[in-house]
């Protein structure tokens, strides 16, 4: 994703680039509330529409599968067409896929809208980081800052989603379909958001401030062979990671602390939320607090061990939800604000498209799997409000998933994240 050499976003105002990281954002809060919309709608499912755990389970699943290849096409298709284009093109997409999810009178139906919810989505993040390259590159306009923030306004339309059994008691009282409906209604304002940005785009880009095309580097198998021992402890802990948080937080934890721990489910989705609240303001200031130390592999370490600790607080102990919650919003937090950073450092500048494109192709199989494989593991031991101990094999399974990321954690600081290999540059 190299700009052309004329291109020099320098030239664009600052207010103009912080209005476009307000709006890319704006497109992803619509983003991550209709990806988070299905974990507080999991139990009305059950009781309404008698769905099983597996098929909750495969309406996130199916989000991640398609990007198993999608995702990479998505980066070309970002490449050939420019980030402005793209985060439309794909919010259309999520609009639709948002709105047969909410409309479609069966399981089928449902579930295509999510796929097609998922091939807009995982590409308009893309587009997303994209979109904020273009503007914050070069020296001293703060590209780190503004991912933050991106991801920090994201993390907030999770809060959202978390939040709206709260914020939105009477839709949430007709049932399934209201609270699914609100989604489509905040996949709208993803529209709405990437349309002006469409337009505001147009005048540097056709002034020649802004990379017209991308020279962006081919996919080349060949280029893996480069990677070095660190990157791949990096991806196997990216795909493990996100499997367990995203498997759990987005799809069954609320329903788990609704039938395990008897939260009701405007309690169990607020409690989840704070993840996601704490991330907000967290992400960009442990982004900041690792740039300024110059450290990235222990804080990834410790964010990476703070997982299975959660877990087993929650699968073991009689302790207060609150401690969890701590602990997962602080990995939450900590594990993203140095994944991305590190795989910069880790892979050289002409690849990182590559090696991040290959980090999401992997981590979005993780992802689906684990959403698969936690719905038959529910299914199987009969989970349920009466049946809470069915929730075991879930929980060991993703503990087990969270100690192999951390083993990866601890390879990749003995690799190449110690003090004398990460001071180098
Ligand atoms: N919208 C939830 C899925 C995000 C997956 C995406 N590939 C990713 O890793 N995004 C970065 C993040 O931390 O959200």
């Amino acid at each position: 994703m190299t700009p052309t050499p004329h291109a020099s976003p320098a030239a664009v105002s600052r207010t103009r680039a912080w209005l476009v990281v307000l709006l890319v954002a704006l497109s992803g809060y619509g983003n991550y509330y209709c990806y988070d919309a299905i974990g507080p709608v999991a139990d009305l499912l059950q009781q309404q529409r008698g769905f099983s755990d597996a098929q909750i389970g495969l309406l996130n699943a199916i989000y991640s599968l398609p990007n198993v290849v999608l995702v990479l096409v998505g980066g070309l298709l970002v490449d050939r067409f420019g980030a402005a284009f793209m985060t439309l093109a794909t919010g259309l997409v999520c609009l639709a896929g948002a709105l047969f999810t909410a409309f479609s009178p069966d399981f089928t139906g449902m579930a295509l809208g999510r796929l097609l919810f998922g091939i807009g989505a995982e590409t308009m993040g893309i587009a997303s980081l994209a979109a904020v390259a273009d503007y914050f590159h070069g020296p001293g306009r703060n590209v780190a800052l503004a991912m933050g923030v991106t991801l920090a306004i994201g993390r907030i339309g999770s809060y959202s989603a978390d939040m709206s059994p709260t914020w939105f008691a009477t839709a949430y009282a007709q049932g399934w379909q209201p609270p699914l409906v609100i989604a489509a209604v905040m996949a709208v304002t993803s529209c709405v958001a990437a349309l002006v940005y469409w337009g505001i785009d147009r005048g540097p880009r056709r002034a020649g401030l802004l990379p017209t095309s991308r020279t962006g580097e081919p996919f080349v198998w060949r280029d893996l062979l480069h990677f070095g021992r660190a990157y791949w402890y990096l991806l196997v802990l990216c795909v493990l990671w996100y499997a367990v948080i995203l498997a759990f937080r987005s799809t069954f934890s609320i329903k788990y602390f609704q039938h395990v721990h008897g939260l009701d489910l405007a309690e169990a989705g607020e409690m989840n939320s704070y993840v996601f609240l704490a991330a907000v303001f967290a992400t960009p200031a442990f982004g900041w607090l690792c740039d300024r130390r110059g450290r990235y592999a222990p804080f990834l370490m410790f964010g990476a061990l703070l997982l299975p600790v959660a877990l087993a607080v929650l699968a073991l102990t009689p302790w207060s939800l609150w401690i969890a919650t701590a602990l997962i919003g602080i990995s939450y937090s900590l594990v993203p604000a140095v994944m991305w950073p590190l795989a910069s450092r880790l892979v050289a500048p002409q690849r990182l498209g590559t090696a991040i494109g290959l980090m999401w192709v992997v981590q979005n199989a993780g992802i689906g799997g684990a959403n698969v494989v936690a719905g038959w593991l529910n299914d199987r031991a009969g989970a349920s409000a009466t049946n809470p101990a069915g929730y075991d094999a879930m929980m060991a399974f993703f503990g087990a998933a969270s100690v192999g990321g951390l083993l990866c954690a601890v390879l990749l600081w003995w690799t190449a994240g110690r003090r004398q290999h990460e001071l180098r540059g």
